[in-house]
């Protein structure tokens, strides 16, 4: 009886199988025209011998008369025309081949990246970055490699081996029947020894893997290495990873150097075994000299697609790994929303309400625990609160980016699941605590690929204060941006990402506030952006600087993912509770530094 673990391994591979027939479709046609290839360059390296032997045993040794192409010469000029051919037929399967395989690993590319971008964020937080970027790079390729390299190889190296076996039998049953002692040790060493080559390429990779995460987390987090004075730790914590790596390769080397010679060794036996079997019946005119001459010749030949064989073996288990990533990713494509499935809204007026709403991340523990408000159109909300309260997780639920599991949040009426994503995504600008800025000019960062003219985004720049110091940039609004916008400070990036916001002119603009500090000249800047973006649009602010949001129409106090009081500011403020306790709080603490 099948265990449950049999049970649930089997499905996926099969599932795997099944993509990668699909996958392939599109290039049989490529397929066949390179098999088609393959057959010819197989024949010509299995007439070669043929050739060689007529040439020995009838003319040389046999001294038949010549005649026309059944000479020496004629053999000879056959001899060249059929190397030629193999040449051309080498190079045009290649050529197919590596063409198509070129085009799906480009097509799988763009298909994983597109399921990436669409991915729920329920499935980004439990992914490391690390292994979706192997999607879209490795196992591509693997899959790619399947076809071009992996299929063309077994076709090529089957049909070699039955070729040779073949023209062994004809040319002489009881010589092939004595080769036939040594060929399987032969195929057992090299199959023996990949597969170890091949265990221990996975775990160069593993580490090598290791090494490049260790040096770009290293990269990013520079600074706090060196202000921390942290060089010598991470030196060894590198040189304990680098000499990891460095035993698998030594590994490596020993196998590959291995390998060479004791096949080499094995056929010389053979050979030897040959010889000794052949020489009293070449005597006693039994067996001829060029016949012998080409069982060595087809010894040598049968090493190589074994030894190939052997390698795609190997391959084929990794790129059915890799087919089985990309199979869990496009299994995921399936479940994805559809941004165009849903109600239409195009423009929405921006009333937001939470009823009784209910939400868990992993089902662990609540984060909102009956959570109920009404922001009402173009009134601004603050959420205030300690850490870890809950107020971004509203701010993600509002975005869809998340479903509750128990009561509803409702936008201007509708249930936000059933919104059309498209239209609910559009009408909400999020400027995030941690600003993004892509590599790019300033334009690219604000209009993010939509069609917004130039005027549009000065005005944008006008309104979020980001104009004076854009316009004093050499190249305006196309200044270039470096990764990740280092060469801007933190306010700017700040100011910038409120351009971005009031460019795509959203129904609802959300603010999860930074809690760095700045120096008060920007904060007035990123105030008056704030009073811009909200002026006309509802608004929400999670505030961690009370003084921002005394001109709010409603403050929502949230404690461990409940809400411990909401109202007006000057309402909380009379009540002496939560919110008049954090603004005293505040001004103390201004008072007293
Ligand atoms: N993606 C996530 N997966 C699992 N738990 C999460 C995730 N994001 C947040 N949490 C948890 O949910 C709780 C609320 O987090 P949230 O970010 O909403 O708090 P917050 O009030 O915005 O805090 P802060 O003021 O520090 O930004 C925290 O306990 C946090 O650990």
């Amino acid at each position: 009886m099948k265990t449950a673990r049999q049970r649930s391994r089997k499905k996926p591979e099969a599932g795997a199988v099944k993509l990668l027939l699909r996958l392939s479709a599109p290039y049989t046609f490529q397929l066949i025209l390179a098999c088609l290839c393959v057959v010819i360059v197989n024949g010509a390296l299995l007439i070669q011998p043929l050739l060689l032997q007529r040439v020995i045993d009838y003319f040389l040794i046999g001294g038949a008369v010549e005649r026309g192409l059944n000479s020496i010469g004629g053999l000879a000029l056959l001899y060249l025309l059929v190397s030629a051919a193999s040449a051309i037929f080498s190079y045009l399967q290649a050529l197919i081949v590596s063409k198509a395989g070129q085009s799906l690993t480009h097509e799988l590319r763009v298909r994983v990246f597109s399921i990436i971008e669409r991915l729920p964020l329920t499935y980004l937080d439990r992914t490391s970055s690390g292994r979706l970027i192997t999607r879209a790079t490795n196992d591509t390729s693997e899959i790619s490699d399947l076809y071009t390299d992996v299929v063309i190889s077994l076709v090529k190296d089957v049909l070699l081996l039955a070729g040779i076996v073949y023209a062994m039998l004809i040319l002489s049953p009881g010589l092939t029947l004595v080769s036939f002692t040594v060929i399987p040790v032969i195929v057992f060493l090299v199959f023996f020894i990949k597969n170890k080559i091949k265990k221990n390429f996975f775990h160069m990779k593993h580490y090598i893997g290791q090494i490049n995460g260790f040096i770009a987390e290293s990269i990013s987090g520079m600074r706090v290495i060196q202000i921390f004075r942290a060089e010598q730790e991470k030196e060894q914590q590198f040189l304990k990873l680098n000499r990891e790596y460095f035993s698998t390769t030594l590994i490596q080397v020993r196998l590959n150097s291995i390998l060479k010679p004791a096949s080499d060794m094995f056929q010389s036996l053979a050979i030897a075994i040959l010889v000794w079997y052949s020489v009293g019946r070449i005597a006693g005119g039994t067996l001829q000299i060029g016949v012998l001459y080409a069982f060595t010749t087809y010894i040598r030949q049968f090493f190589a697609p074994v030894s190939d064989l052997a390698d795609k073996y190997t391959s084929i288990q990794s790129a059915l790994v890799s087919t089985e990533r990309i199979f869990e990713l496009i299994r995921e494509e399936e479940r994805l929303e559809e941004p165009d499935a849903g109600l239409p809204m195009q423009r929405l007026d921006g009333r937001i309400e939470f009823r009784h709403v209910w939400f868990s991340y992993n089902g662990a523990g609540w984060v909102l625990k009956d959570v109920s408000f009404v922001i009402e159109k173009g009134q601004t909300a603050a959420f205030i609160g300690e850490t870890g309260a809950g107020k971004t997780t509203i701010i993600s639920l509002i975005n869809g980016f998340y479903k509750v599991q128990k009561g509803e949040i409702l936008i201007d009426g509708v249930n936000v699941n059933d919104i059309r994503l498209d239209d609910l995504r559009r009408n909400i600008s999020v400027v995030l605590q941690d600003v993004f800025l892509f590599s790019g000019t300033i334009r690219d960062n604000i209009t993010l690929g939509d069609d917004i003219d130039d005027d549009t985004v000065q005005d944008a720049l006008r309104a979020s204060c980001a104009e004076a110091f854009v316009q004093g940039a050499p190249e305006g609004i196309g200044e270039p941006v470096t990764e990740r916008g280092s060469t801007l400070s933190a306010g700017q990036r700040q100011l910038i990402s409120f351009a971005r916001a009031i460019a795509h002119d959203p129904a609802i603009f959300v603010l999860d506030e930074a809690t760095a500090n700045i120096d008060t000249h920007t904060e007035k800047l990123i105030q008056q952006a704030i009073d811009n973006a909200a002026s006309g649009r509802t608004t929400l602010i999670i505030a961690h600087r009370l003084s921002t949001i005394t001109g709010a129409d409603l403050i929502i106090a949230m404690k461990a993912g409940r809400i411990a009081e909401s109202g007006h500011p000057r309402e909380l403020l009379e009540r002496g509770g939560y919110y008049a306790k954090l603004l005293q709080e505040s001004r103390d603490h201004v008072y007293s530094s």
